[in-house]
């Protein structure tokens, strides 16, 4: 079946990471192979229907079938969008890299934006991410703590996951809370270390949710000197969209 299920499309600026605040047209594929206790996003891997915008940017969405076509959906989204005028578009889920054989026949049709594709994923398939390595320029990789996720922390995964995504420029994402221990985030940096003490390191501040809880303010400035141990670059940054009333 060359079609996947999506959930919805929509343009609003990145409200995570380092690339906060560029202007992205959001793809939000269905279904996800992992589990996590804060997880704001539904993760129904075959939604009847998905929702796209009417007119960019003004949430008067319009309810469209499921599964979609990766050619058709191109030419839905360069009809629609104004690909010149965003930085990339952010390919999300759920977990997109579930849906690797239809990224690539989606991408080339959709490869308008002034910085590319973004790839925003757990970091737990790295094979998934071999297969599309080529045809992304931004890849957002999670590392999933067990603290917060409630799942065991995939490491070695991770590990050859974040070897093949530093072929392109990549940075890590860690949601923490207030039951992060502090030896999580030292094993994160020295993974990180391990392949490149350059790329950056994001704690991201859980939104409370499911019973996860944010961490303290000090609690994140210990956890962020722990990383600064290890790397150079770490930075705090919570998910940004939500205090702007943004998608
Ligand atoms: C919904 S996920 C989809 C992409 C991919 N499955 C992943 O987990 O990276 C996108 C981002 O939202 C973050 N996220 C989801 N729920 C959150 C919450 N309650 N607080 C903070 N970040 C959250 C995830 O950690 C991830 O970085
Ligand atoms: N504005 C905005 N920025 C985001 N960055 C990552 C998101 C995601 O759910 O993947 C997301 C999202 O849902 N909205
Ligand atoms: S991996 Fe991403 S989409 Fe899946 S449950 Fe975790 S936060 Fe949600
Ligand atoms: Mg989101």
């Amino acid at each position: 079946m060359s079609g996947a299920y999506l959930q919805e499309i929509f343009s609003s600026v990145q409200g995570e990471g380092p690339f906060v605040g560029c202007r992205q047209v959001f793809i939000r594929l269905a279904g996800c192979n992992w589990t996590c206790t804060y997880c704001d996003t539904p993760t129904d891997p075959a939604p009847k229907t998905w929702v796209m915008e009417k007119t960019p940017g003004c949430r008067n969405f319009m309810t469209l079938a499921n599964p979609v076509e990766p050619v058709e959906l191109a030419e839905m989204i360069t009809s629609h969008y104004d690909l010149t005028l965003h930085h990339s578009v952010s390919l999300t889920g759920g977990e997109p890299l579930l849906h690797t054989q239809f990224l690539k026949k989606l991408i080339p049709g959709i490869c308008g934006t002034r910085a590319g594709i973004f790839l925003e994923t757990n970091g737990t398939l790295p094979d998934k991410l071999s297969s599309v390595i080529d045809w992304v320029d931004i890849v957002s990789m999670d590392v999933k703590l067990e603290s917060s996720t409630g799942t065991k922390t995939p490491w070695d995964a991770h590990k050859r996951f974040l070897t093949v995504a530093a072929r392109k420029k990549v940075y890590v994402k860690v949601v923490v809370s207030a039951s992060t221990k502090e030896a999580e985030i030292e094993q994160t940096g020295k993974l990180i270390y391990s392949i490149d003490p350059e790329i950056e390191l994001i704690l991201q501040p859980v939104t409370a949710r499911g019973g996860i809880v944010t961490p303290s303010v000090d609690r994140v400035l210990r956890l962020q000197e722990r990383a600064l141990k290890i790397l150079q670059n770490v930075r705090v940054i919570p998910q940004t969209h939500l205090m702007m009333g943004q998608l």
